[in-house]
């Protein structure tokens, strides 16, 4: 059988801040290209809001996964470790529109390996959304962060988000949900797989 090929890794954290009144002199242009006037009382302020929000948006360019998951503690749990229902919020690379839904993320230490903080992996969820990001791209990350950060005996990460580009354009279908997974380690065995998939999905609304 071929070997898998190693993942790529995310690409390391960006230095210095975003550049604001580079993004304010887009945002105009965009707005005179629609045909509106940025000098308008509504829209004086728009150009430098959507700057910030944009910071906002990709915050997760300039943060490291490595510096979170250095918090870790010396628990002897061999045991899966499942948080569930992780909302957030990404943004589509292909259309820079929101994607948005919850992760689940689980892992079963090993004795080589860390137990890091519940939080830490809802942060590390925010670290990789808030970038340009597809959700396969997403899940991935996640799950390889924690391989690499934890040492786990196995890993396994779900996302589930509704994409605006599919629901308020183009193919027009709000509340197509896609799901996506990555699993490695010893979550790759069926059972242990489908116990973990089945705790993470299990009783979800519809
Ligand atoms: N695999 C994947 N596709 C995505 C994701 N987000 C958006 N897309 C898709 O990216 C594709 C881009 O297709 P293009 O044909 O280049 O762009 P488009 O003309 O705007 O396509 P439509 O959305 O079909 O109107 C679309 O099919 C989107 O649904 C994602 O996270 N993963
Ligand atoms: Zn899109």
């Amino acid at each position: 059988m071929p070997e898998r090929p190693a993942p790529a890794g995310a690409p390391a954290p960006l230095e210095g801040s975003v550049d604001l009144p580079r993004i304010e002199a887009a945002v105009r242009e965009i707005l005179l290209a629609v045909g509106e006037d940025p000098e308008r009382d509504g829209l004086q302020g728009t150009p430098s809001r959507v700057a910030r929000a944009y910071e906002e948006a990709f915050q997760g360019l300039r943060e490291d996964p490595a510096e979170l998951m250095s918090t870790t503690f010396d628990i002897g749990h061999e045991e899966l470790v499942l948080v569930r229902d992780v909302p957030f919020y990404s943004m589509c690379e292909h259309h820079l529109v929101p994607f948005f839904g919850h992760a689940h993320i689980g892992y079963i230490p090993s004795p080589e390996g860390k137990v890091t903080g519940l939080s830490k992996l809802a942060r590390l969820v925010d670290i990789f959304a808030k970038r340009p990001q597809v959700q396969e791209q997403l899940t991935t990350q996640v799950v390889d962060a924690l391989v690499e950060h934890l040492a786990p005996g196995g890993a396994m990460v779900v996302v589930e988000a509704e994409h605006l580009c599919m629901s308020m354009r183009g193919v027009s279908k709000p509340g197509a949900r896609t799901i996506t997974s990555a699993v490695r380690g010893q979550l790759r065995d069926a059972a242990t797989r489908a116990e973990a998939m089945s705790l993470m999905l299990h009783g979800r609304p519809h």
